[in-house]
């Protein structure tokens, strides 16, 4: 490992506080600390201080705690100084340190570090990020599980039987004369058909994390006039969304996150779906459409004077994505009674989308459309033994995926493996950049050990 400067920062948020603390990591840090403050601090002890200026001018007064190389977050020799919350003070203090030799830390270099010393791999280092940034109890648990390395030993496994069935591919190529005909046998197809399913499982829980992290996003759609809007506004509890009588009133998209029963979703309202010969408008259906493509969650609104208006909403919604079909204006004389409400309204039940009559004018039924939304929410909040995950993570699993799927497929047009191999072999980098962890010497160290080449 190369010598590495000292870096610092200041580890608490902006603004005033009880406490403020600057952080300092690397080699120069113990002495930084003894010049600071005169003293020379002992491992792991809370040293009372008189933090000093140049010319020996209290700047503040604190605890200095000291923790030596590699027992510390980044490996490396840290010193907390920890002072008055003031920006200010922390300021001089930091002006301070750099005079003594500290340079200031770039985001996340702390964590950078300490991903360079192996304290924590990249998942890990991820998940400190996460769990900072963590807008749920659930999801503060999700990326804690990842930062004890729940993730990263689960990418690990996988990666261990990925690099076997590679070894046997690579080991029928290298070496015919064993007469071990691997792949004309089965195994190796066998086996990598096992590293598949233990793929597809993982990149399961890995969406799931990565829903956790993200939180659920609910587009809102429908028609011109459907009361989208103002659904936006009653869960969001003010008038957050231009609502009038005009159809076409909405054309940007609009962002909210609500709290409903505990549990926070992001509702996105969007310009009602029609063909129209106004430029903006169109943009705006387009908008639309684009936020109804990657929603987790579909809100359909329809006005219930016209259930008809249904059923061409329902074909513009991607298959798999769940729904929620919202009967709206039941106040209003017209409004079908579901029974009434004509067989397309009740396909939609059929086929699994909730089907609530509500009145967003009187308030009628908001506590159910709530209470369903809570559900959703908490259902995806609720997933135990998740751990969080990043769209990165999500990504480089598809690739692992699609490189595994042609591994096998290749087996069976070149008997002789290397097509095999190579996708094998992309299969473990686009993997291994989750954590980190294989380089491609890590993988002729493992053939060399496993298989005793000299016999
Ligand atoms: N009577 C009645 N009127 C409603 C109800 N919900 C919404 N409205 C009215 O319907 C009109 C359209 O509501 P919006 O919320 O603007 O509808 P929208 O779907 O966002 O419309 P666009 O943005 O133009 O696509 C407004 O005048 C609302 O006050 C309801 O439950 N009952
Ligand atoms: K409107
Ligand atoms: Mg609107």
């Amino acid at each position: 490992m190369t010598a590495r400067d000292t870096i610092a920062a200041i580890a608490t948020p902006a603004g005033r506080g009880g406490i403020g603390i600057v952080r300092l990591s690397g080699p120069a840090a113990p002495d930084i600390a003894r010049r600071l403050t005169g003293i020379q601090p002992r491992p792991r002890h809370a040293h009372y201080v008189r933090f000093r200026d140049a010319d020996g001018a209290t700047l503040d007064s604190g605890l200095l705690l000291y923790f030596p190389a590699p027992h510390s977050f980044t490996g490396e020799d840290v010193v907390e100084l920890q002072g008055h919350g003031n920006p200010v003070l922390l300021d001089l203090l930091l002006q301070r340190l750099h005079a003594l030799g500290a340079r200031p830390a770039r985001p996340g270099e702390f964590s950078e570090r300490a991903f360079l010393e192996g304290r924590l791999d990249l998942a890990q280092a991820e998940a400190v990020a996460d769990l900072i940034a963590a807008g749920s109890a659930a999801a503060a648990r999700a990326a804690q599980r990842s930062l004890e390395g729940e993730f990263s030993q689960r990418v690990g496994r996988l990666l261990q039987a990925l690099v076997e069935a590679r070894l046997h591919v690579e080991a029928a190529i290298d070496f015919p004369e064993e007469e071990i005909d691997f792949l004309a046998d089965g195994q190796i197809a066998a086996r990598i058909g096992a590293v598949i399913d233990a793929h597809a499982q993982l990149l399961e829980a890995a969406e799931r994390g990565q829903r956790l992290r993200d939180g659920l996003v609910v587009a809102i759609v429908g028609r011109p006039n459907a009361g989208k809007s103002s659904l936006l506004n009653a869960l969001a509890g003010s008038e957050r969304a231009i609502v009038t009588d005009i159809a076409g009133t909405t054309r940007d998209v609009l962002r909210e996150d609500v709290r409903v029963g505990g549990a926070t979703l992001t509702l996105v309202d969007t310009a009602g779906l029609r063909e129209t010969d106004d430029t903006v408008e169109a943009e705006g259906v387009r908008r639309a459409r684009a936020e109804l493509a990657r929603a987790d969650h579909v809100v359909v609104v329809v006005d219930a004077r016209h259930p008809e208006d249904l059923a061409a909403l329902r074909e513009e919604c991607p298959a798999g994505v769940p729904l929620t079909v919202l009967l709206n204006k039941i106040d209003l004389p017209g409004a079908r009674a579901p029974a009434a409400a004509g067989s397309r309204a009740a396909d939609a039940g059929a086929a699994g989308a909730t089907v609530l009559r509500v009145s967003l004018r009187t308030g009628e039924n908001i506590d159910a459309l709530r209470a369903h939304l809570a559900g959703l929410a908490g259902a995806a909040d609720s997933v135990e033994n998740t751990f969080s995950a990043r769209a990165r993570h999500v990504d480089a699993l598809r690739r692992t995926g699609g490189h595994l799927h042609l591994a096998l497929a290749r087996l069976d047009i070149d008997r002789a493996g290397e097509l095999a191999a190579e996708e094998l072999r992309l299969a473990q980098q686009a993997l291994s950049e989750i954590t980190g962890a294989y380089s491609p010497d890590d993988l002729l160290g493992a053939i060399f050990s496993s298989f005793c080449i000299g016999k």
